[in-house]
């Protein structure tokens, strides 16, 4: 039964590539308030089921439900309370910071003066207050994913969907990109991301599900899945590495 309260519901979630399947009936539920780290090797399936639960790609068969909104039934709506941040940041490289937020912040019907109020607020947080008149196409990778990160956070998403936010910043960005998420889940917010950085995970997240092969190999808090594996004082990375490692039988 799907509880309304979830932030996210995930039921018999598929979809295949030229009949080779990407994700497998995949069963997943996140709750209100949680930050749920997806972890799992590569082509586990993670950006597929992100990329489905944000609309861009048809699921071949199952269901989502975004905060109790059908997905698939209601896009726009489900897309009204997330946000989806790509790990290639998508920005419009003419525009500078602060157009480009005023410019979302306009498609998501937000009135001139609250857009600037927040855009201010975003980009002094993310510390790109001083370059908000310079065209984002000078910018490195990083100013850019926190342009993109600020895009996706203007419209306040009760769940927030991120695919590696982390990869390719620096220390003190990521510092910031990582205080940022938690401040959104003491708010209130949802958070879902996916990274390969393990240890990202462990601080960070209240529940982590692991993915093989597109389905749901294990999943709990840090503690759920040391108790699964039987590892006391295991590290993620050591239970991760043990749940993913290729002679493992793939449940049912
Ligand atoms: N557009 C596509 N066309 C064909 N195959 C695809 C497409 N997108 C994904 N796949 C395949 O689906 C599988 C899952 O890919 P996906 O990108 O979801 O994995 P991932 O868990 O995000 O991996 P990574 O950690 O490497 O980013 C892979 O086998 C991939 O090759």
């Amino acid at each position: 039964m799907i509880d309304v309260t979830d932030a996210l519901v995930l039921r018999g979630l598929s979809k295949a590539f030229a009949g080779k399947p990407a994700v497998a009936s995949l069963d997943l539920t996140v709750r209100s308030g949680e930050l749920y780290a997806l972890l799992g090797p590569n082509g586990a399936g993670k950006t597929t089921t992100l990329r489905m639960v944000a609309g861009l790609l048809a699921p071949d068969a199952g269901a989502i439900s975004v905060y109790g909104v059908d997905a698939r039934a209601d896009p726009a709506g489900a897309k009204r309370v997330m946000a989806w941040a790509p790990d290639e940041p998508l920005l419009y490289d003419k525009l500078n910071p602060m157009e480009y937020l005023e410019f979302v912040a306009g498609l998501w019907g937000t009135d001139g003066k609250a857009a600037r109020r927040k855009a201010e607020e975003l980009l002094k947080w993310l510390g790109l207050w001083e370059q908000r008149r310079q065209r984002c196409e000078g910018f490195s990778r990083g100013m850019k994913q926190k342009v993109a990160l600020a895009g996706a956070l203007i419209h306040d998403p009760k769940l927030l969907i991120l695919d590696e936010p982390l990869t390719g910043l620096d220390a003190a960005v990521a510092r910031q990109v990582k205080d940022l998420l938690q401040q959104r889940v003491r708010g209130g917010a949802t958070v879902i991301l996916t990274t390969h950085i393990l240890e990202v995970a462990e601080r960070m997240a209240d529940r982590i599900g692991i993915i093989q092969n597109g389905r749901l190999l294990a999943e709990g808090t840090l503690a759920e899945l040391r108790a699964r594996t039987g590892e006391e004082g295991a590290t993620l990375e050591d239970l991760f590495l043990e749940l993913t490692a290729p002679d493992q039988p793939v449940p049912a």
